[in-house]
């Protein structure tokens, strides 16, 4: 069953799950072994390298893919047009389409951008203002530009950055996967989708299946039930706004979508 042919509403109960399931096994394992794990399974320790490229580099993978989804969506429902009797459609009006999607998926990174933004502000300042700080004395209330500073994030409530940028990002790609899977199947375009574009496809599906990962360990072995269950409420910003608020106000959804 492809997860993307799921309701994006059925999707979104994924993360809450996988939190979940987290807490469950975070619970019946004991601290004393939890920390052992950590030290002694290298997929467990902040350093590792899924963590490096797709959690801390999680904003370039996302792009890389999210335009990948964008032009396959932009090539797919112009190309749709082509099909149709050259009476019905010109020139104009397939160029046209293209122009209008081109705007919304450039709407929707800014979107993306701007939403991770505040919530990221909003994170690190409760960090902050909870007497968090990154040391050692560094100025910094970024919990990512600490990091890139090589100080460490300590001391106050850290909502789990983890959540609320996997759970976001990921729902982009989900929803955007389930809007392509649902009009090729309408319009019946399965079988004319060559193999280079399905086997990307699943690839796509893949680091989706890699973030899932990333936030049961998260999960597990990281955070306070509290900043966990904070940070996985946070990562509904983007989808909600993008796919939610927007498109059930007419006149906004005219202004910065498509259709
Ligand atoms: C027409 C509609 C347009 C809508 C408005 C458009 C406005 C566009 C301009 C936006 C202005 C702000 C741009 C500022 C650029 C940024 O800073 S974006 C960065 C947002 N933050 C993130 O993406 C965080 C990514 N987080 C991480 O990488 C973290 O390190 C981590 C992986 C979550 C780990 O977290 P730790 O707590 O550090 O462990
Ligand atoms: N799935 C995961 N795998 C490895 N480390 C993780 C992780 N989830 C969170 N962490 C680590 O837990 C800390 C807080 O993460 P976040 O706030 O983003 O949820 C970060 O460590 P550092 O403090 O060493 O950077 C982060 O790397």
């Amino acid at each position: 069953m492809k997860l993307s042919l799921l309701p994006p509403l059925i999707i979104s109960l994924i993360y809450p799950c996988i939190l979940f399931l987290g807490l469950f096994l975070s619970a019946v394992i004991s601290d004393e072994t939890k920390s052992y794990q950590k030290d002694r399974i290298y997929l467990l320790r902040s350093s590792n390298i899924i963590n490096e490229i797709f959690a801390y580099n999680g904003n370039l993978v996302w792009f890389i893919l999210f335009s990948f989804v964008a032009s396959l969506q932009i090539y797919i429902r112009s190309h749709t047009f082509i099909l149709l009797p050259h009476d019905i459609v010109d020139v104009d009006s397939k160029e046209n389409v293209r122009a209008k999607l081109l705007k919304e998926y450039m709407v929707k990174f800014l979107l993306k951008v701007f939403i991770l933004f505040v919530c990221f502000l909003i994170i690190d300042n409760i960090f902050i203002l909870t007497g968090g700080s990154c040391a050692p004395g560094g100025a910094t209330r970024s919990a990512e530009q600490c990091k890139a500073l090589g100080g460490d994030w300590l001391g106050g409530f850290d909502i789990s950055g983890h959540f609320c940028f996997l759970t976001n990002i990921s729902l982009i790609l989900w929803i955007e996967l389930h809007h392509y899977s649902k009009y090729t199947e309408e319009e019946e375009l399965q079988s004319r989708i060559n193999k280079w574009i399905k086997r990307s496809l699943i690839v796509v599906e893949v680091v989706l299946y890699i973030w899932m990962f990333l936030l049961l360990v998260t999960s597990i072995y990281y955070h306070t039930i509290l900043e966990k269950i904070l940070g996985c409420i946070m990562g509904y910003a983007c989808p909600l706004v993008m796919y939610w608020l927007i498109p059930n106000q007419p006149r906004m959804k005219s202004l910065l979508y498509a259709f």
